[in-house]
């Protein structure tokens, strides 16, 4: 490869499936954002960084204080020993880095630099400035703290980085033969690290959707990565038999074929998605843990709730995939359909199917005691339906206090969001700078980044 490439991968919405998408029995709807995360890598000649026979990966994240990391890798009795030589953590990097490099298992030495940049919708944009690439192409936002310090806004920030730098790692030492990404292979290694560094199985929609772009989900099966994340390696990791057996299990399991459903899919045409932020922010493990205990409890409770929740969740896909037919068959129709929205029976089945799903999510906060559609947020929401132009909205992924995702009418939606600052209901509401952008992962141009 020239020595140096550059990546980025796209942050999330969860628009229909929150914690149903934890069962490998249901469907869910992900958007991939325009807000996307970045890597440079390139391949350093200059020695004097690496001790003899070590290899390196340095990464570096400058929109961060103290952002810098080095894994350093030595071969010493035929065990591998990978050390963060700075005394930092980053688990999604050490995760990252540590499991491509057990499946690629390399023979030759590596010295390899990352520098990681991440779009401004993922973090609050509260005291930074902002620098852009020589060329003008890239704008990054650099923050007066530590990554850990910075208030996020709930996009996937973490999933971004392992999808981002596992294609840069992984096109770096097996670059496919066509030239293009492996995309399920990206997949696979960034769902295990990802899970490695979050020490729990998670959904993975996030990292899906990093790695495919906007997609109808289907989790993969629990089980299938179980065992690897249970490894006696873990516990001994520089015993050079189970660092042996540990590399082969997860290159068999890498090199499976999943059985998980990730069918691209598009918001309809002239209808966009507004994100908000909203100032608070709720731990999506703890709503995650009280609904996961409910469901234990009270099966008779929680049967039926996700059976019409997964209804109302299956019939909004079926409405946004009938609008984009509607639009691909008759696309003046469609745009009258738009200009005319209520009296147009196919954006109807999407309100509907919007209100249907908000209507289970609070039966859902009410059974549950978990507030994914809190008080506040069903007020919020009623508002928002007010807005001109608006279709409807939810609150995205786990809920709480997070955020709001809105599907509105592109024309109106700059309008929306101008009068909506004026509006006391919308005074803890940040509209975020981005909309639907389809792709996943993808190579960049490394000279768009340059001077950063
Ligand atoms: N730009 C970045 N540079 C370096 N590490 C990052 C960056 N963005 C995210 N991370 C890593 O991901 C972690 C955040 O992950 P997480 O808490 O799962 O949030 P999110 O919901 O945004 O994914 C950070 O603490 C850091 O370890
Ligand atoms: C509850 C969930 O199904 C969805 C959570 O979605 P969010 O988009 O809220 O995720 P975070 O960014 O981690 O807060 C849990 C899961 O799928 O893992």
């Amino acid at each position: 490869m020239s020595s140096r490439k550059a990546y980025s991968a796209p942050g999330k919405a969860l628009l229909a499936g929150g914690y149903l998408v934890l069962d490998p029995a249901y469907n869910s709807y992900v958007t991939a954002l325009s807000a996307r995360m970045h890597v440079v890598i390139e391949v350093q000649e200059n020695e004097s960084d690496t001790e003899k026979d070590a290899s390196l990966v340095k990464v570096v994240s400058p929109q961060f204080e103290g952002g810098e990391w080095e894994f350093r890798f030595n071969k010493k009795e035929g065990a591998q020993q990978i050390v963060e030589s700075n005394g930092k953590n980053n688990p999604f990097l050490q995760a990252t880095v540590s499991t491509v490099i057990a499946y690629i298992n390399p023979t030759e030495k590596f010295n390899l630099h990352l520098t990681i940049f991440s779009d401004p919708g993922y973090h609050s944009q509260e005291n930074t400035r902002p620098k852009y690439s020589i060329n003008g192409k890239r704008k990054f936002l650099y923050h007066a703290g530590a990554i850990n310090e910075v208030a996020k806004t709930g996009l996937g920030s973490s999933a971004g980085l392992v999808v981002v730098v596992t294609t840069a790692l992984l096109n770096y030492f097996k670059p496919a033969e066509d030239g293009n990404l492996n995309y399920n292979t990206i997949h696979n290694v960034a769902q295990i690290s990802h899970c490695y560094a979050q020490k729990k199985i998670g959904s993975g929609f996030d990292v899906a959707a990093a790695v495919y772009g906007s997609i109808i989900y289907r989790r993969f099966q629990p089980s299938l990565i179980e065992n690897l994340l249970q490894h006696p390696v873990f516990t001994d990791p520089r015993n050079a038999d189970l660092q042996q057996d540990y590399a082969l299990k997860l290159q068999q399991t890498v090199d499976s074929n999943w059985d998980f459903n990730h069918a691209p899919c598009t918001l309809p045409a002239h209808i966009r998605l507004l994100m908000g932020d909203i100032q608070g922010g709720s731990e999506t493990p703890k709503l995650v843990s009280k609904i996961l205990k409910w469901k234990k409890d009270k099966p008779e409770e929680s049967e039926p709730l996700y059976r019409d929740l997964n209804n109302a969740n299956e019939s909004l896909i079926h409405s946004l995939a009938e609008l984009h037919q509607f639009y691909t068959s008759d696309m003046s129709t469609y745009l009258k359909g738009i200009a005319y929205l209520s009296e147009n029976c196919k954006f109807f089945h999407l309100t509907e199917a919007i209100k249907n799903i908000r209507s289970n999510l609070r039966k859902l906060t009410e059974l549950s005691g978990a507030a994914v559609e809190p008080k506040e947020q069903t007020k919020l929401l009623d508002d928002c339906n007010s807005l001109h132009g608006s279709l409807g909205g939810v609150v995205p992924g786990a809920g709480g206090y997070d955020a709001i995702s809105l599907l509105v009418v592109d024309d109106s939606a700059s309008q929306l969001c101008t009068g909506s600052r004026e509006l006391e209901a919308f005074k803890q509401v940040t509209w975020l700078t981005l909309q639907e952008e389809q792709r996943g992962t993808i190579a960049e141009n490394y000279k768009d980044y340059l001077g950063l």
